[in-house]
């Protein structure tokens, strides 16, 4: 698809907590949105982004100066909406041209009634996070085409009114409201005619995974180690989950605050108990690491992009992973029976954890990467092991 957009659109203003703003185009839905404001440094995947249940509550800010040219398509989601509270960016691209396109990226907004903004100097307002942390922020749209002083200082008020993410659980928010199976495994692109074929794998194994707001790829990743995916909603009592017999429990990524999540961080202490092999992933790697006894911390910046070097402390290998968290597990405020594996090279935070005493590990950024480098993608595979030999242990036992 190949279509040249029309630019008419209305101005819109993003206002920060602490009074600067930026004037700008619209370039979704009419309306405003108060929010976080975070920046994410990844070059591709806009569409991945938007549709990562995490960003629930904030307003994304990408780096990356020209957004828009591939449009978005019904394929490169990581789940069924646009889960981002709002979009801002430099230059929307004027045209959409790739073959997978089904639309462009502002209808895409405004059919799912989001707001965004562009032609704004999105390098100050990051330089604005990096210095002073996550910013407070809302984007008005002008109800008649131009701004109104009156609609700015609106944005301002709304801006400085946000409360901030810090004692919020929004996984039960985007939580499932029943468990349903995922069995369906990773997707290939056929260059020669244009198709695309999903996997479809023997799936000997049966875990349950706990939505906090899972992303598709990491469902696609587990069945592809031959696992069948029971998913759950975030407030599953233990007891519940243990009555699938599963051979492995997963908890999810997840928008908010980790620490309001008593009911996953309790559950996470069963299934510790129970020596059940456990995976955890971002907020789910949070989850663990209070369930242990940790603490988590708000980070000043967080992390969000597709570029973050990650070394594994064993091996001393370093990973080029994808990121999307604001909250860290504080590696000082471990047990003894936690092996720190990870750790960012940006900052030197907590990025992976073993349990020592029981299979249980976890990982802060996002190995499912989508989008994003595949590099650590073999964590999967470390699961689907400790997966696969509890299942034979438990057979031989029944047997
Ligand atoms: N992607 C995630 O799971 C994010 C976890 C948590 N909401 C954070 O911001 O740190």
């Amino acid at each position: 698809m190949s279509l040249l957009i029309q630019d008419s659109r209305p101005q819109a203003v993003l206002a920060l907590g602490d009074g600067t703003t930026f004037i700008g185009r619209s370039i979704g839905a009419p309306g405003k949105v108060i929010a976080e404001v975070v920046f994410n440094t990844a070059m591709t995947g806009y569409q991945e982004i938007l549709t990562d249940p995490s960003y629930t509550g904030q307003i994304v800010n990408l780096t990356y100066p020209h957004i828009g040219n591939v449009g978005v398509n019904s394929e490169d989601v990581e789940s069924s909406r646009v889960y981002a509270s709002g979009l801002v960016i430099e230059a929307l691209s004027p045209v959409v041209s790739n073959f997978r396109a089904q639309s462009s990226l502002s209808d895409y907004l405004k059919a799912s009634g989001v707001v965004g903004i562009s032609d704004i100097d999105n390098r100050a307002l990051t330089q604005i996070i990096r210095d002073n942390g996550a910013q407070s922020g809302c984007i008005l749209v002008a109800a008649n085409g131009s701004l109104t002083q009156e609609e700015i200082d609106e944005a301002v008020d709304s801006a400085k009114s946000y409360g901030g993410m810090v004692g919020q659980d929004l996984a039960q928010k985007v939580t499932t409201d029943k468990p349903y199976d995922w069995t369906e495994g990773t997707w290939q692109f056929n260059n020669k005619d244009g198709s695309t074929s999903y996997n479809h794998p023997e799936l000997p194994l049966h875990i349950v995974a706990y939505d906090f707001g899972i992303k598709t790829n990491i469902l696609r990743l587990l069945a592809d180690q031959g696992m069948k995916v029971t998913v759950v909603p975030a407030k599953t009592s233990p007891e519940d989950a243990l009555k699938y017999n599963p051979d492995g429990i997963f908890f999810s990524n997840g928008p908010g605050d980790p620490e309001p999540c008593t009911y996953a961080i309790e559950a996470a202490r069963v299934f510790l108990k129970k020596k059940i092999p456990f995976f955890g992933i971002c907020l789910g790697h949070q989850i663990l690491g209070l369930a242990l006894g940790g603490k988590t911390v708000k980070m000043k910046c967080g992390h969000h992009g597709a570029n973050h070097p990650v070394v594994d402390l064993e091996n001393k290998r370093v990973y080029i992973t994808s990121q999307n968290h604001g909250f860290a597990v504080d590696a000082d405020s471990l047990p003894s029976n936690v092996k720190v594996t990870h750790k960012s090279l940006f900052d030197g935070s907590l990025q992976g954890i073993e349990v020592t005493d029981t299979p249980a590990f976890s990982f802060q950024g996002h190995p499912e990467a989508s989008p994003g480098p595949q590099d650590i993608r073999p964590l999967f595979q470390k699961f689907g092991q400790m997966v696969r030999e509890y299942a034979a242990n438990k057979q031989a036992q029944q047997g």
